[in-house]
Order: C-alpha cells, then structure tokens, then sequence
C-alpha cells in the first residue's frame, strides 16, 4: 500500500507533434509543473518503452521583458541544448493550439537568444533562425582560424567539413549522394570527435543545383532523424559560403522539404516548413526519485498540418 502511494506521482499533459518526421513530445509548464530528470528524459524518449521522441520542447514562461515565451529543448539522450528549428515550428503551433497566444508573430528565448516565429495561414510556419555564427566557440578549430572548409582526422582518414553554430553546433560534409553516405558510421564518431568538445550535429549535404540539396543529419544526442531544420540551416550556410548555393534553397530531407533562405554574412537565416500535432497525452510522473514506474495514455486526434 505504501509501496503503490509512493509510486503514484502527478499527471502531466503533453502533446506529441512532428516537424517532418523529427518528433517532439511538447509540454506546457505555465500551467502545470514540469520537473524531469534526464534518466526519466531518456525513458521517455525509448521508442520501446517509453512516448518515443528525438526531442523533449519545453514551453516556460519568458525570462525578457520583450520575449512571449522560453523555449527549452532535450534531445533524447537527457541531454539540455541550445536551439531546434523543426521544434521552433512545432512550439509555435502548440502556445496557438494551446491558446497561450494569439499572435501571429511569437518571440521566443532559447539559451542562446532570441527567434522569432510566424504562422502563416497554410499552417506552414516560418521562423527566423537567428544570425550564424561562422567561427563558433563551441567549435574551437573553427575560431582558430575562419574559413570555408576544415579537415579533421577520423580514423586515419582526412574529412572536410564547415562548421557552422545556428546556436547549436554543426559539421557539413559535401556529398555526392545521399543515399550512399556513411551517415551512421561517419555521423556518429563526427558527432564524438575531440576537435567536437561540445559535440556536434552532423550534416550530409548533397548539391542537386544552386537552389536545390538533399540532407541527411546525425543529430547530436539523437542519431539520424528524418529531418533536422538547424541542420538545413547550417547546410545552406555552408553551401552558400562555399560557392554552391544561391540564397533561397529547397532541401529535401528524408521526411519532407524545407525552404531556406540566407542573404549573407551578418544576416538571419529565414526557415520554412509545416509543423504537426499527431496526438495528446497524459502520463503519470513517479512520485519518489527512486521509482521508475511510469503509466500512460494517448488519445489520438485528427493530423492537422
Ligand atoms: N532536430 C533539431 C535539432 C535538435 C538539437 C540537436 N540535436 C543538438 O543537439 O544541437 C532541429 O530541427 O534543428
């Protein structure tokens, strides 16, 4: 009897939504408390037995005075970063859903500045990534000497790569074809290598022409996922940067498109693409800090895109 009132914590509400195939469980903690310990992060991000999620957004109240909300975000490995652009349209759609918000136009506070975040008629969602930052500290060869392109040894091989911070970091290699890219042998030990200190996502990208590529990210904290918007960001950047690519650009990744549009040095990278709620759900929380029970239920409602 004991036992079972131990185990029985609050419920908390969530809503599992996708940009793209990258999934995102999203939960409001204005009106509800919200207190999860990475270990219980990773439970429910299994696939197996738990919600299942490349990401856990979290929507806070804002720390700014000129700021609508605070964004936060938890990649699945438990893991606190800094920036998620599917994930910025799937929180857009979820304070007007939610009624949290009314505006069309959302400024949100990541932990590493402020986006802005519009929702367009279409229910497509536009977001202003920020400006990229070419010579990123947590990139520390990249702030040695700024360039278009580095080598970094794996294994004895020589790979190039840009690096690129959208606020979080990212490596991209150029390509000749998606499909037969190492991504999940390359990705994963780009993403852990010691010139990474902070770790990287890890982008494939592949030139189709100047204002269309294919992209294939290993996500830091989260594997190869089926889309990745800071990764189509970066990418374009780097393309950009490397004389590849024109200012707007579609990419294709292997859930969907994204248009992305970048002017240059010292300007915003512009994203667009849709943003959908798959079903909400209940779970009840542990109640002590040594239980691990968790019980939980979903009730599915209609795909809105
Ligand atoms: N899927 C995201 C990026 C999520 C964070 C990333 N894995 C990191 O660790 O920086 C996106 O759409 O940008």
């Amino acid at each position: 009897m004991n036992q079972q009132r131990r185990s029985q914590g609050p419920l908390l509400r969530f809503t599992k939504m996708h940009g793209l195939g990258n999934d995102f469980m999203v939960v409001d903690a204005i009106s509800q408390p919200f207190r999860l310990r990475p270990d219980m992060i990773r439970d429910l991000a299994n696939r197996n037995f738990g919600i299942g999620f490349d990401q856990l957004l979290v929507v806070e109240p804002p720390g700014l005075p000129d700021v609508d909300f605070r964004y936060r975000i938890f990649n699945a490995d438990g893991t606190e970063v800094e920036q998620c652009g599917n994930g910025a349209r799937c929180f857009a759609r979820f304070v007007r859903d939610q009624r949290l918000t009314n505006k069309k136009v959302i400024r949100v506070q990541t932990a590493k500045g402020v986006i802005e975040l519009r929702v367009g008629r279409d229910g497509m969602v536009m977001v202003n990534m920020g400006v990229p930052e070419l010579n990123p500290p947590a990139i520390p060869f990249a702030a040695d000497r700024r360039k278009d392109v580095y080598t970094v040894d794996v294994d004895g091989q020589t790979v190039e790569l840009s690096a690129v911070s959208m606020g979080n970091p990212h490596g991209v290699l150029v390509v000749d074809d998606v499909d037969t890219a190492p991504v999940g042998t390359l990705g994963p030990k780009l993403e852990r290598h010691p010139r990474f200190p902070a770790r990287a996502n890890i982008g494939f990208l592949q030139i189709l022409d100047r204002s269309h590529a294919r992209l294939r990210v290993f996500e830091r904290g989260a594997g190869e996922t089926l889309a990745c918007g800071s990764g189509a960001c970066a990418a374009v950047v780097a393309g950009c940067l490397r004389g590849l690519l024109d200012h707007r650009v579609e990419v294709e990744l292997r859930g969907g498109k994204l248009v992305i549009e970048w002017q240059g040095e010292g300007t915003p990278v512009m994203m667009e693409g849709p943003a959908t709620s798959v079903f909400e759900g209940q779970l009840r929380l542990p109640g002590d800090s040594g239980s691990r029970r968790r019980k939980g239920s979903g009730r599915p409602h209609k795909q809105r895109s």
